[in-house]
């Protein structure tokens, strides 16, 4: 993606924020990426090393991203709009992120807007001394919660939900900060994985449900934090284990600790991450995302068979579940249509223009591959339409006799509110399509979708439990596995309940 806020050069702070805003279009309520967090306790220079984290974790947000570090009296921190690669450069990383420990972000937004102030890590000095935090999900009760303590006289430097959770650590009357973050988890709901760093110690946080991924790795004697065991691999790291759901875990120089402070329930981790965000040499939950991908394909083409030629993947997270669907069929699996590498994932594009420009930018056909060829277009997921509908054309018009469009997901029906920030329902084309209405909107000779009970299949199980389903799946289902406290809330629908900052560009 390339971004139009460049890291601007000047004298170096210790804390430093580009006074700039994204303007996003009003009317935009896209699917957007997530976010993604790292940390890193007990390595010199984590700084650098958390560099590296996060670029292994830039798919999960490319719209801002942030470090904090800590030398063991003072924090630093960096905070900018753009890029990882773009944004911590220089050779004096190091000195302008100093300290043994650090935590990082990589950011879309989901709640609050796309303002420098809502970029993480977010830093507060409390009485126990000073904290960083950094959350990749979303809050359900985040305007229940802030109202209520702007109410109480706390006054809030962002619009972001992940800041609810600074102000509850800073009022709660515990002694030690684990307790304070633990009362913490027990007032906040909805999907959240954190990593936190104190003077003393980095934390580690997953919600009850564990919706959001965060795993643990060992680098020589440092501990490591991250959503995703990519971030592992990119820094030479061990995978140690996942953090559990509802667990929290304290790392300091005494080592880890494990705190399970909630009443156990039943895990349901979010299969978006599965179908899409994560990145496929990640292990998810024990689950390797590959793997699970290529199965998905593989039920797809049980599911929805087609007279063709040829299997073609729509790149990038389209290509797992096209070599399982070849696989599975028998037929050649060929490239194309080809990924221009220097374009991000478009869904998370500000308008929609910009959205049909990107996927125009991204995508070529491949015309020696596609001319006179019976295709199957496999992509990981339909969600607005925007990008089958240009690819389809596109594969037909480089000659191609019948396009058969396969989503290796079931039709997304139901926004998210953990994090993956979907569109309403009116944006989302199979909630406001019939399936026949979807094949001629995206001019395809014939349309399918992995079933609910398949994507279960793909993924190891018999099919999807209804009493006690095993992954966070609403946007198929419309089955929340939380209380959505906000929505449910009448006085948040009211216009002017004040409690967001009317103040732009700050
Ligand atoms: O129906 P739509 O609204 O177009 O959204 C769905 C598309 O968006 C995602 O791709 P994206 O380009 O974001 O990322 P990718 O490169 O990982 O496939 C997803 O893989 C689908 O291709
Ligand atoms: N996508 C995310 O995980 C975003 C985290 C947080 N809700 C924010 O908007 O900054
Ligand atoms: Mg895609």
């Amino acid at each position: 993606m390339q971004s139009p806020h460049m890291r601007p050069t000047g004298p170096k702070h210790t804390y430093h924020e580009v006074d700039n805003w994204v303007e996003r279009d009003p009317d935009d309520d896209t699917p957007r990426l997530e976010c993604g967090v790292f940390g890193i306790y007990g390595m010199e220079d984590a700084s650098a090393v958390t560099v590296l984290g996060l670029h292994a974790l830039q798919h999960r947000g490319q719209e801002a991203c942030g470090i904090a570090s800590c030398d063991g009296k003072r924090f630093y921190t960096e905070r900018s709009h753009g890029l990882v690669g773009d944004v911590f450069t220089g050779p004096d990383l190091t000195q302008r992120l100093q300290g043994n420990a650090a935590i990082g972000h990589t950011r879309y937004s989901t709640a609050g807007g796309a303002f420098i102030r809502n970029v993480q890590p977010m830093f507060a000095d409390l009485d126990t001394g000073g904290i960083a935090i950094a959350h990749n999900g979303n809050l359900t009760n985040f305007m229940h919660l802030r109202t209520k303590l702007v109410a109480g006289g706390s006054i809030f430097q962002s619009t972001s939900d992940s800041e609810v959770i600074l102000h509850l650590i800073a009022r709660s009357r515990g002694i030690k900060i684990m307790d304070r973050f633990i009362e913490t988890m027990s007032h906040i709901e909805g999907g959240f994985a954190l990593v936190a760093l104190t003077r003393t110690m980095m934390i580690g946080a997953r919600d009850p449900l564990g919706i959001r991924p965060l795993v643990i790795g060992r680098l020589g004697n440092a501990y490591v934090l991250a959503s995703e065991t990519c971030a592992l691999d990119m820094i030479g790291a061990t995978f140690v284990r996942d953090v559990e759901h509802g667990e929290v875990v304290q790392i300091d120089q005494d080592g880890l600790k494990s705190f399970k402070p909630f009443e156990r329930k039943a895990a349901r981790p979010c299969l978006f991450e599965y179908v899409y965000f994560a990145r496929p040499d990640s292990v998810v939950n024990g689950k390797s995302i590959y793997e699970v991908r290529k199965a998905m394909g593989r039920q797809l083409a049980i599911e929805h068979a087609a007279d063709a030629d040829i299997i073609v993947p729509v790149p990038d997270s389209g290509v797992p579940a096209a070599l399982g669907f070849a696989e599975q069929s028998g037929l050649p699996f060929e490239l194309g249509i080809i990924r221009n590498h220097y374009v991000g994932r478009t869904f998370i594009q500000p308008t929609q223009n910009i959205r049909d420009l990107g996927v125009r930018k991204k995508h070529s056909p491949n015309r020696v591959v596609l001319e006179g060829k019976r295709v199957i277009l496999i992509d990981d997921s339909i969600v607005r339409g925007t990008t089958s509908v240009k690819i389809v054309r596109m594969v037909r018009a480089a000659g191609a006799k019948e396009v058969h469009l396969r989503s290796a997901s079931p039709p997304i029906m139901w926004p998210d509110y953990y994090g993956i920030d979907m569109p309403d329902r009116d944006k989302l084309m199979a909630a406001t399509h019939t399936m026949e209405e979807m094949r001629k909107k995206l001019e395809c000779d014939s349309l399918g979708f992995l079933s609910v009970d398949g994507l279960y299949k793909a993924m190891g199980h018999n099919g999807r439990n209804p009493d006690t389903p095993q992954y966070t799946d609403h946007y198929f289902t419309g089955d929340y596995p939380t209380r959505l406290t906000d929505k449910e809330d009448a006085v948040n629908e009211k216009e002017g309940n004040g409690q967001l900052s009317l103040l732009v560009n700050v």
